[in-house]
């Protein structure tokens, strides 16, 4: 394995500067570098210290050479490449990026998201447009919230990947006083449980903004459980303990935490915001929005029972009202 442990970070978003505060907090020798395509960002972290735009209170001791806007350069930096730009974006932001430039690292990905038109999750995704092999690439799962991780709450990350030696010397990279990590070999199931449980977080912010209560959550979220394993069980059948932190887990806190994107934008769209006035409101991206359409898409092949998805798919895609919406699946749930 190549341990020299240089570590470019790809994305300048909540996530991105969270994840920069472990790997620095965390003791273990290694260089960090940092790319994000906002040129006025890199230029106030360059002189000030601190991402203008997300979790401005992290402080980021990076030397000023470490932060660019050339992705080719910085990627070129490390040989381990920490993927979180949100997945929507993510064509757009490797525009430049070849697989020979990629050739040899490991790619990380802390995405939570599926590659819109390609309708892939990022390991599948990077295999297949740039030869990624499953046993360098790693998946960086929760729960865990940005906001959280920037006031050092003791939060547990799954590393998942094709090779647990990879996985395991990543994990030491990113362990800290507040960082506790899990490993895991399951790359689709750690993959495709986060991007559900988005979809299930804006379900239950829908049904938060129109009124119903903590009662029909639990409910929601017990039912949306049982549809994430049926739906993983399908696509990629293991044996694998759905109540653990990186599937259970990450539906809990994403669907219930005061933080998440995804519930609050679900929440406006409940409200009776359009799309387009949540996506605006909100200045960050909810993963649950974009992965619903691609989740309608990849199903039409599996042919899973999905109705907590097919219902946020209607009020997003269809612009269905969201109240007969929810009607109609709370008479589904059981
Ligand atoms: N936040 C969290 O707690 C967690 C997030 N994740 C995952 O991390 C990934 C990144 O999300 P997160 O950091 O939260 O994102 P944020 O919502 O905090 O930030 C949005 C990011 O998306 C970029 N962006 C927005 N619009 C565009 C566009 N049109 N083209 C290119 N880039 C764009 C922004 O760049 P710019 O600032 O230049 O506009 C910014 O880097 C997601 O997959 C998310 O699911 C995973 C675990 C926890
Ligand atoms: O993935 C997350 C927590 O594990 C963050 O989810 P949100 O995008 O809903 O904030």
């Amino acid at each position: 394995m190549d341990t020299q442990n240089k570590i470019a970070i790809i994305g300048g978003g909540s996530w991105a500067t969270a994840n920069i505060k472990m790997l620095a907090d965390n003791t273990a020798e290694k260089q960090i570098f940092w790319w994000m395509r906002n040129a006025d960002a890199v230029a106030h972290l360059r002189e000030f210290k601190h991402n203008p735009n997300y979790l401005s209170s992290i402080e980021i001791k990076l030397p000023k050479h470490h932060i660019s806007t050339d992705i080719k350069h910085i990627i070129g930096e490390a040989n381990f490449i920490l993927l979180n730009v949100p997945a929507a974006f993510l064509k757009e932001a490797l525009t430049d990026i070849t697989a020979e430039d990629l050739k040899g690292k490991y790619i990380v990905s802390a995405i939570k998201g599926i590659v819109p038109d390609e309708n892939q999750i990022i390991g599948e995704f990077l295999n297949q447009h740039y030869n990624i092999p499953f046993d360098h690439f790693l998946v960086l799962s929760g729960p865990c919230h940005a906001e959280e991780v920037a006031l050092e709450k003791l939060s547990y990350l799954t590393i998942a990947s094709g090779d647990p030696e990879l996985a395991a010397h990543f994990a030491g990279l990113i362990n800290t006083r507040y960082i506790q990590t899990i490993v895991s070999d399951d790359i689709y199931g750690t993959e495709w449980g986060a991007v559900l449980k988005n979809i299930y977080a804006v379900a239950s912010g829908i049904c938060h903004g129109i009124g119903y209560g903590d009662n029909f959550q639990a409910v929601l979220i017990s039912n949306a459980i049982r549809e994430l394993e049926r739906f993983v069980d399908v696509v990629h059948p293991i044996d694998r303990d759905i109540k653990e932190s990186a599937y259970l887990g990450d539906l809990l806190v994403t669907a219930y935490s005061q933080f998440s994107r995804n519930r609050t934008f679900g929440n406006m769209i409940g409200k009776g915001y359009t799309v387009t006035s949540a996506q605006l409101e909100m200045n960050m991206i909810a993963e649950g929005y974009y992965a619903v359409n691609c989740l309608h898409q990849v199903n039409k092949q599996y042919k899973v029972a999905m109705p907590i998805c097919e219902a946020v798919y209607a009020i997003l895609y269809k612009k269905k009202a969201p109240v007969p919406q929810m009607q109609h699946l709370a008479g589904q749930l059981s």
